[in-house]
């Protein structure tokens, strides 16, 4: 065994035979075994010797936090969700990390979506139900062409906080604070609107239940069944290319269910009439994340109960502060958004800092750099990790690396986020490694927020259907689309390892 030192990190990390040589060749990390002793030593400046609890981010300086005037109305706010049941229960978090421990060995594939920020003005059983059917639509596909299990990622139900780049907005000469999301304040451009109000935390709780009440519903109330494939397209889609060639996959899954049902096949299992589906959110808002922090009873470990899995973002990942203290306590599987900015030792220790036992399916790894950066720095990261024996669930994030401004309008163009995804699969393809997953902001409905793809969204469209609060969403037809971009990768990798698996 060697023992290398990164010099500017003051990080030791230890690779075993496993580590340097395997770059090269196909490495698949087995879900069953055991934790693995962590390899890498967190320098002892970051080193956190105080015990955690679900308030001891307090101590670290907290980045995007809304300033609330009245403290006493957050208190009142914060102590009314602590006393609210939790949303989500700590045995479906360790069935979701199972799922992405799969995911992180290519025995699994993970599709996350779902809106930038999601608001109290848009909310609906029937955009919830549109969103929810045209994942389970994707995640069919997805199977189709990967032939591994689909886990079902929801931003849903709680993503209400929105960093921002910059702390105010200016609008013919007017400066407001910014838009933060709906959990804190008010989109529309008036000094009203822009004060944080404590009394959001709870309206963003109690829309977040019902959310999650409804779409608990359709995952284990017979909408998500199986033998319904072909009814989940959304009708606007009917007439459109990507439509049509959902239909056929849709048929053809009716054809194989008819085949199993003739060859004796029980349509009564769990898995022909429900489907796992879990919720996801930006971990921002630490009021909120805290009053909902609760220690599960059966395993006495803390558990953040606002969803099932919580990432860290881009803007607030700095080893010594809050977010990152927050998120290393509770036992979710968690996720951290990476840009190229990220250093591969700070993401070694970042890894060795959330994940310290080296869980498989803990912890999620979202890149977002924008194809051309991702194709240069995403190597020398998954070198790194490789390197120090640690175990991530990759995932790409085509989305925010790929923002720019088009007549005013924050968009994406759907070519710069195919092609990101296909930099990220060309990337772990070359290095033997698995593409574990992606995280798309979309919905359910007919939007024009971004442009191009098959429905030939233009800039003058982008004035038509504009809906979101904050960043530009990929509408039903461009996700689809994407899905098959994705699903007929998946089909490439599959059939190249059957290759040579028989030769
Ligand atoms: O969704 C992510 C961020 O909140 C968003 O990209 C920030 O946008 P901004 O750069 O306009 O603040
Ligand atoms: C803010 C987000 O992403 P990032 O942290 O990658 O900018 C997001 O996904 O909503």
């Amino acid at each position: 065994m060697q023992l290398q030192t990164s010099q500017a990190q003051g990080l030791r990390v230890r690779t075993s035979a496993r580590g340097l040589p395997a770059l090269a060749r196909r490495r698949t990390v087995s879900v069953s075994a055991v934790a693995s002793e962590p390899r890498v030593e967190v320098p002892s400046s970051l080193q956190n010797n105080s015990s955690w609890s679900p308030a001891s981010w307090r101590s670290k300086p907290a980045q995007q936090q809304p300033e609330y005037i009245d403290k006493v109305e957050v208190e009142k706010a914060v102590a009314e969700i602590h006393r609210m049941p939790p949303l989500i229960f700590a045995g479906e978090c360790r069935t979701l990390q199972q799922r992405l421990a799969k995911a992180a060995a290519g025995e699994a594939f993970v599709l996350f979506g779902g809106d930038c920020a999601e608001a109290f003005s848009q909310f609906s059983a029937n955009r919830i139900r549109d969103l929810y059917r045209l994942l389970l639509q994707m995640s069919i596909v997805l199977a189709f062409g990967g032939g591994v299990p689909i886990v079902k990622l929801g931003r849903v139900a709680g993503q209400f906080a929105k960093p921002r780049s910059a702390p105010t907005e200016t609008i013919d000469g007017v400066t407001l604070p910014s838009y933060r999301g709906d959990i804190i304040n008010g989109p529309e451009f008036t000094e009203e609107a822009r004060r944080c109000d404590p009394q959001r935390l709870v309206r963003a709780y109690n829309q977040s239940a019902a959310t999650l009440n409804l779409l608990r519903g359709f995952s284990y109330g017979g909408y998500a069944g199986l033998s319904r494939v072909s009814q989940w397209n959304l009708d606007f889609m009917k007439n459109t290319h990507e439509g049509h060639h959902y239909m056929d996959i849709a048929k053809r899954v009716d054809e194989a269910i008819q085949f199993m049902i003739a060859c004796g096949m029980d349509t009564n299992m769990p898995f022909m009439r429900e489907t796992e589906f879990f919720t996801a959110h930006e971990c921002l808002l630490l009021d909120y994340e805290e009053a909902l922090t609760r220690r599960d009873s059966t395993s006495d470990l803390w558990y953040g109960c606002s969803a099932h899995f919580l990432w860290c973002g881009e803007r607030t990942r700095q080893l010594d502060h809050a977010h990152v203290e927050y998120m290393r306590g509770v036992h979710n599987p968690i996720g951290v958004k990476v840009s190229d900015k990220m250093a591969p030792n700070d993401l070694v220790t970042l890894i060795a800092m959330l994940n310290p036992s080296n869980v498989p399916g803990r912890l999620s790894i979202i890149v977002r750099m924008g194809a051309k950066k991702l194709r240069d720095k995403l190597p020398s990261m998954i070198e790194a990790v490789q390197r120090s024996g640690q175990v991530v669930t990759w995932v790409c994030d085509p989305m925010h690396g790929n923002t720019e401004t088009v007549s005013g309008y924050k968009t994406r163009r759907y070519e710069n986020v195919r092609s990101e995804i296909e930099a990220f699969f060309d990337v772990h393809d070359k290095m033997g490694t698995v593409p574990g997953g992606v995280h798309l902001e979309m919905t359910g409905d007919n939007v024009t927020e971004c442009i191009g793809g098959g429905a030939s969204i233009s800039e003058d469209d982008l004035n038509s259907r504009y809906h979101t609060h904050c960043d530009p969403r990929l509408n039903a037809e461009q996700s689809l689309e994407i899905a098959f971009y994705v699903a007929q990768r998946l089909r490439q990798r599959r059939e190249a390892m059957n290759k040579a698996a028989t030769n």
